[in-house]
């Protein structure tokens, strides 16, 4: 027990004292053996289905060294990804103010780098805490005065990248950089070409690992349709090893020409490649209304177990009652709820280690029964897109009877990771009522608020490097001179409340063109807004909501001090009969709610035949 305690702080404890951390053991001198079992590239057919395209994963970020031919003659090429040899990451992290702030998205990354790896029958095959901390840097932060257009960094912070790369190299290498920001797929290719590396922004990332945890079919379904409109965001248009231009996200290509042109950009005559990015769109959106139809028919089939759960009731003749534990990822849900209900769910140190919702039961004092659901966590910076990816998985949590919120009261930045989950739910449609009816679990109680002085943070180590590579003081000094900023049995029943149509239309919002070639830095702000964007977080994205949704923005949410709560020690099982007692106390003023609802036979929601929409 007390080793898995020190594996919770490893991360912050371990930290050196220099931010510049190049491990020394255990690089691989492969950067090319990762196989990737998730076929998510529209551009090929799958063997199994040669009448349906094939997908290899997102932008291929481990493919990078390995030249992709035309695509129609790399049909062949599949990367598997070895569960024994994740893939190494270089962590680029913005400079950001207080440095607590800094400490805690800098620890997240490293963390998130460090959680790609493919579950083998569901568990990992090395502790988190015996992994080597990703190497890393802190630079700049380009959102302190605005991103370049084209490489999001400034020339000098690309530089200083690329000399911690080249000095990797002799140290085993990387396999990709890790950029904690979200990038365009125009600023993604550039930093590719630059650094010679496959970059994985934020979103990649979370996608990246979404897949390699999902376990069931259903999670790994939403997985795909993610990666799949993230991809569709990413196409821009290369020119391929045989020099002809063309449209794709993967592959070693070369970005050419200017923004808009081919891509049906604005003020731009269409160029020759128009075609071809239509083909490729619409092979991801067949792909996509196939997965939409799939997870569909998984919704219907946990729709039907639902109501059968609350038709036939609990224990004491009342419907079975649901409470949902949510919270950010790590928060500790699925030990709490593995300890409230004496049961084993995996839990881990790494991000993501649920993405397959779990239901476990547990009697309350009052010796009510109530189903305890375990769900994927939630992160800041998610975006809209994935967000509504996964929910299938999340109308577990929109359908509970109850909510309840973990929170890692350990964590630098908890009022953050507090208001992003309530955002988070908000987004998914969590009625105003449950927000507001909603406990709090102040959980790892038990791990002391370690205060770090400032010196006891560690130094980026920008300038040590700089030294050593020419061209990068540039950044380091302009960074200097900004000011200060201030970012079982019952697993995974499903129901919706929201139709696919929903699902749809966000999806179709998201036709994401990029320009198609380097953008002049010159061009600013302009030419971001032009190309389309990235992905958004929740909150850049709140105002393009439905109205109906829009409208829980209003919601104010409650404060940690009027909001009941209990202060556990999952871990230690310490306050779980509080909490329980809670929960008790809670649903005995819910009761008359569900009663309504539990006598009400269950229907298929209305349009939902019609969800699966085909593209025109
Ligand atoms: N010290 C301490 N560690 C805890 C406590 N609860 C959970 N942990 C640890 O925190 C880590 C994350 O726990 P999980 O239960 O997997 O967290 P989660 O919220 O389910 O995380 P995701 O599924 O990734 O979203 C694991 O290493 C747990 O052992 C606690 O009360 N105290
Ligand atoms: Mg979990």
């Amino acid at each position: 027990m007390l080793r898995t305690i020190s594996h919770v702080r490893a991360p912050l404890r371990s930290l050196p004292q220099t931010l510049t951390y190049l491990p020394q053991s255990s690089l691989s001198s492969n950067p090319n053996h990762f196989t990737f079992k998730l076929p998510i590239d529209p551009l090929h057919s799958s063997p199994s289905n040669p009448s349906f395209p094939s997908f290899s994963i997102l932008t291929a970020p481990f493919s990078h060294s390995a030249p992709r031919q035309r695509h129609e003659d790399a049909h062949a090429e599949e990367f598997n990804r070895d569960p024994s040899s994740p893939p190494k990451l270089f962590v680029v992290q913005r400079r950001l103010r207080p440095d607590t702030l800094l400490q805690a998205k800098l620890n997240e990354a490293l963390n998130l780098a460090n959680s790609l790896e493919e579950q083998r029958d569901g568990y990992f095959d090395t502790e988190l805490c015996d992994k080597e901390l990703p190497p890393h840097v802190v630079v700049q932060n380009p959102e302190a005065r605005s991103p370049h257009a084209d490489t999001y960094f400034g020339p000098g912070t690309v530089e200083t990248v690329k000399c911690h790369l080249n000095a990797l190299e002799s140290k085993g290498g990387v396999d990709a950089v890790f950029v904690n920001a979200i990038l365009t797929g125009i600023q993604q290719r550039n930093l590719e070409r630059d650094w010679g590396k496959p970059v994985l922004d934020r979103v990649g990332l979370i996608i990246e690992i979404f897949n390699a945890h999902a376990f069931t079919k259903e999670a790994k379904l939403q997985a795909e349709l993610a990666a799949l409109m993230y991809k569709k965001t990413r196409l821009v248009r290369v020119r391929g090893p045989s020099g002809r231009y063309t449209f794709g996200a993967t592959g070693e290509a070369e970005v050419v020409s200017a923004r808009g042109r081919g891509s049906g950009g604005r003020g731009f005559i269409s160029g020759a490649g128009e075609p071809e990015l239509q083909l490729q769109r619409r092979r991801i959106l067949e792909r996509r209304n196939q997965l939409l139809s799939e997870i569909q028919g998984v919704r219907r089939t946990r729709a039907l177990q639902r109501a059968a759960r609350k038709r036939h009731g609990g224990s004491h003749g009342q419907g079975m009652t649901t409470v949902a534990v949510v919270g950010y990822t790590n928060a500790g849900k699925s030990t709490l709820v593995s300890a409230l209900s004496e049961s084993d769910l995996y839990s881990d140190d790494r991000l993501f280690a649920t993405v397959d919702p779990k239901l476990r039961s547990v009697i309350l004092p009052s010796g009510r029964k109530v189903l305890l659901s375990d769900t994927v966590g939630f992160i800041a910076d998610l975006p809209v897109q994935l967000v509504e990816a996964f929910h299938a998985t999340l109308e577990e949590v929109v359908e509970a009877d109850l909510l309840v919120h973990v929170i890692d009261s350990s964590a630098p930045n908890l009022d953050e990771q507090r208001e992003t989950v309530l955002k988070v739910l908000e987004q998914i449609g969590v009625s105003e009522e449950k927000l507001q009816n909603m406990i709090e679990v102040w959980n790892k109680i038990d791990l002391q608020e370690e205060e770090m002085g400032a010196d006891e943070y560690p130094d980026d180590g920008e300038d040590d490097e700089v030294n050593n590579c020419s061209g990068a003081e540039d950044d380091d000094m302009a960074s200097k001179r900004l000011s200060e900023e201030q970012v079982d049995d019952y697993d995974n029943d499903i129901v919706s409340e929201l139709s696919s149509e929903d699902l749809e239309k966000s999806m179709d919002d998201q036709q994401g063109d990029y320009s198609d070639g380097r953008l002049s830095s010159g061009n600013g702000q302009e030419t971001l807004d032009d190309q389309g964007g990235g992905w958004e977080s929740l909150d850049d994205q709140r105002s393009e909501l439905p109205k109906d949704r829009r409208s829980v923005k209003e919601v104010s949410y409650p404060q940690p001090q009027s909001v009941p709560h209990a202060k556990t020690s999952a871990i230690m099982g310490v306050g779980l009969q509080e909490l329980l007692e809670l929960i008790d106390e809670k649903l005995k003023t819910h009761t008359v709610v569900e009663r309504s609802s539990f006598d009400r036979k269950w229907r298929p929601p209305r349009g939902e035949e019609a969800g699966v929409a085909v593209e025109d």
